[in-house]
């Protein structure tokens, strides 16, 4: 192990209370401490030998383990099997040349110093006798009755601009002198009374290790699966960490064959190299946090389980891949038993309700209280946090809560974002959040911090056009905006993007009892006659706002699309209505309060002259009319819309017809292209427009029958 002398725990056998030394230490290495001194002035030399090697087996190769002064009881616990990695000798102590000599080139010693004689002492030894120094001390304290003068953070510097040794600083070191004495040049902090007295000795020693590193980025292991496709698993994680400021390394665990559309094949490798691929980075790297994605089966999830209880990373984050976007159990009875014992190694677990209420052995929660009461049920029986996640939920909002034994602790809400790009939002948001912790925030502020990244990379995820089916959040849009590197939206993903925001639309039409009964066949002639003549006086209209859009379009070929988008409308469609309405009578109606709406939008974009908002108005009628025929004409509402026997198949016809598709597609490039190319400010001017429009065609159909309708 690498000589890490940032957390230097020395014990205290007072201090540690009836709890003892073992157990403070067990803690502070949990917490990152690596490495620990044994001190006890009043223990025998059989004493110190018992508590060598009750320490090596709890620290258990996670840290160094020194011991203050005693040589002999070093080598005789070496000699019971205990690791031993070193002594630390003060200046009356036997000779660092004896210890060097006794434990051998690869032992650690120290040595006390903190005059200037001391380090003409060091400079006289041979290379490599002593390792570091004990400089100190610090301020005074009672741990170390007979301790010279104290030296203060500037006695402390001073003395290390001489040394030509990697200083450790000693003697009534608080929280508040780790930066100040990192600055100074220390190569540690050692701690006593702040660890040893503490209530909670890990937590103690991780606040301690966040002063020493600052804004040192954590480094942040993912230990997941690989999504080629890069919008979940190692990939994703490795992307999130880097966005929200940390240093990202991955453990694959699985292999799969995916896209944005799904899953085809996954390849699992022996578990064994995962142990290699973990155990060659715990060797080497200090890691800050952990996030567990997907495990395939319970042997990887052992394995993963038997790493962490030997590392015991400062931050574990747990997210239970267990079900499908589809709904289908991706781990066996085994592998999900593997998977709870896993918990109680995590701090925090993530899953989503139908993962919550595998984990839980419950059925799914019906509503947002009883999922937030189940997540309680699970935290209780594991002794960990859950985030449960509400973004299964139909719902408007996209609740999530962090929940503890006794209830939430903390709970979110925003506006569902529409769109079909959340491949991976759950794998983004817990490596986000194993990050945001690392970083130092506590739970609830790294929840809202990584809910607050991930909305902002959901919102962007259209600019991304990764994909056909539903694709990646777009991890680094915010930095990329801040950083000048915007990338404008496609036309394609803008395309996405506004047909996915309007999704409450289209449900709401596909929903009305008159597009119902217009598919079955039995809407009653005059609702059918009432919209058709409202809809002819509409046309007459629409004709004229696409001749407009013609009089202002920028090329000839949109010029000429635009007058002949006017043209159909007058020639051809209207020729449906007079078959219908009779040609004398096809204008005789009233206009009703919709119509009149929907024609005083169109004819005020018209009027305010901008081309781009203009055809993003006129797009709906476009749009969601060969939409519904392209799925009427499929069957989609059932096969008898197919029939020419239909009393509608007219009507049905037209919409259903190829050539209004090729036009409605040739509409949509035209106005996402403009959108594409568009200032944001015009973009979302030109939004609002069309989600207007798509509106009013929902009224539209949804008119009702006046009573006194001057149905023709
Ligand atoms: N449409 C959305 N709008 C806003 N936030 C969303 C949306 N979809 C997901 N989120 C955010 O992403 C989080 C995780 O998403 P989700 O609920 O899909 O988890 P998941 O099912 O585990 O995802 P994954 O399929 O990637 O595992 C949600 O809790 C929510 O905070
Ligand atoms: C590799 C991997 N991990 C997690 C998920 C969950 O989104 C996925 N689709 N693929
Ligand atoms: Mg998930």
């Amino acid at each position: 192990m690498s000589l890490d002398l940032s957390l230097y725990l020395v014990t205290d056998a007072a201090l540690s209370g009836p709890r003892g030394v073992a157990a403070v230490v067990a803690e502070a290495v949990a917490g990152g401490a690596r490495i620990v001194q044994l001190r006890d002035k009043n223990a025998t030399e059989a004493e110190i030998v018992d508590q060598l090697v009750e320490l090596s087996a709890v620290i258990a190769g996670r840290a160094l383990l020194v011991v203050d002064d005693r040589l002999d009881a070093a080598l005789e616990a070496r000699r019971r099997g205990a690791r031993v990695d070193g002594v630390h000798l003060g200046q009356s102590d036997a000779s660092v040349l004896d210890a060097r000599a006794a434990l051998g080139p690869d032992a650690i010693v120290g040595l006390t110093a903190n005059r200037s004689e001391h380090l003409d002492a060091v400079r006289a030894l041979p290379a490599g006798t002593v390792d570091y120094l004990g400089v100190g001390v610090v301020h005074p304290t009672t741990t170390k009755p007979d301790h010279p003068p104290a030296l203060g953070i500037e006695g402390f510097a001073a003395f290390v601009a001489q040394s030509p040794l990697p200083c450790v600083a000693i003697g009534g070191v608080g929280l508040d002198d780790v930066a100040p004495l990192r600055d100074a040049g220390a190569a540690g902090v050692a701690v006593v009374s702040a660890i040893c007295a503490a209530d909670d000795p890990r937590s103690a020693t991780r606040a301690f290790l966040r002063a020493w590193h600052g804004t040192r980025p954590p480094r942040v292991l993912s230990i997941a699966g690989s999504d080629p496709s890069g919008g979940a698993g190692i990939q994703a994680d490795l992307k999130s960490i880097a966005a929200n400021g940390g240093y990202g390394m991955a453990a694959i665990t699985a292999l799969t064959a995916q896209n944005t559309r799904g899953v085809r094949d996954v390849h699992v490798p022996p578990a064994e190299f995962l142990r290699e691929q973990l155990d060659a980075l715990a060797d080497d790297v200090d890691i800050d946090a952990v996030k567990i994605g997907m495990l395939a089966d319970a042997e990887i999830i052992r394995t993963v389980g038997d790493w962490l209880d030997r590392v015991r990373p400062e931050t574990v984050v747990v997210d239970p891949v267990m079900v499908a976007t589809s709904g289908d159990r991706l781990l066996d009875t085994a592998a999900e038993d593997a998977l709870r014992d896993l918990l109680p190694l995590a701090d925090v677990v993530t899953p989503n309700l139908p993962e919550l209420a595998a984990l839980a052995r419950e059925q799914p929660a019906q509503n947002w209280g009883s999922a937030q009461e189940q997540a309680a049920r699970l935290s209780e029986r594991y002794g960990v946090l859950v985030l449960v996640k509400g973004g299964h939920l139909d719902s408007a909002e996209v609740p999530d809560a962090l929940v503890g034994p006794d209830g939430a602790l903390a709970a979110f809400s925003g506006p569902r974002i529409v769109t079909v790009n959340t491949h991976g939002t759950g794998c983004s948001l817990s490596s986000a959040l194993a990050t945001r912790r690392a970083r130092g925030a506590d739970w609830a502020t790294a929840v809202a911090e990584a809910r607050a990244w991930l909305r902002e990379s959901i919102a962007a995820a259209s600019g991304l056009d990764v994909g056909r089916g539903h694709g990646p959040v777009s991890h680094f849009a915010g930095l990329w905006t801040r950083g000048g590197l915007d990338t404008a939206p496609t036309a394609a993903g803008i395309a996405d993007e506004w047909w996915q925001r309007i999704t409450g639309i289209r449900r709401g039409i596909d929903d009305l009892p008159f597009i119902r009964a217009l598919a079955d066949g039995t809407l009653p002639r005059d609702a059918f006659v009432f919209y058709l003549a409202q809809d002819a006086l509409y046309l007459r209209e629409y004709a004229r706002v696409l001749a407009a859009a013609a009089s202002l379009a920028p090329t000839s070929a949109e010029q000429a699309f635009w007058a002949q988008g006017a043209q159909g409308a007058i020639a051809g469609e209207l020729e449906l209505h007079e078959s219908w309405l009779s040609a004398e009578r096809t204008f005789a109606a009233d206009p009703g309060p919709v119509t009149n709406a929907y024609l005083d939008h169109l004819r005020s974009v018209a009027f305010g002259g901008d081309y781009a908002e203009l055809v993003a108005a006129v797009l709906p009628c476009y749009w969601l009319y060969a939409d519904l025929g392209e799925r009427l004409g499929a069957g989609v509402f059932g096969a008898y819309a197919l029939d020419p026997a239909h009393p509608y198949a007219s009507w049905l016809s037209t919409y259903a017809d190829p050539g209004f598709a090729e036009a409605n597609r040739r509409a949509i490039a035209i106005v996402t292209s403009a959108a594409a190319d568009a200032a944001p400010e015009t973009r979302a001017r030109m939004y609002a427009a069309f989600e207007r429009a798509a509106q009013l065609e929902l009224d539209f159909f949804a008119a009702p029958l006046p009573e006194a309708a001057a149905v023709l």
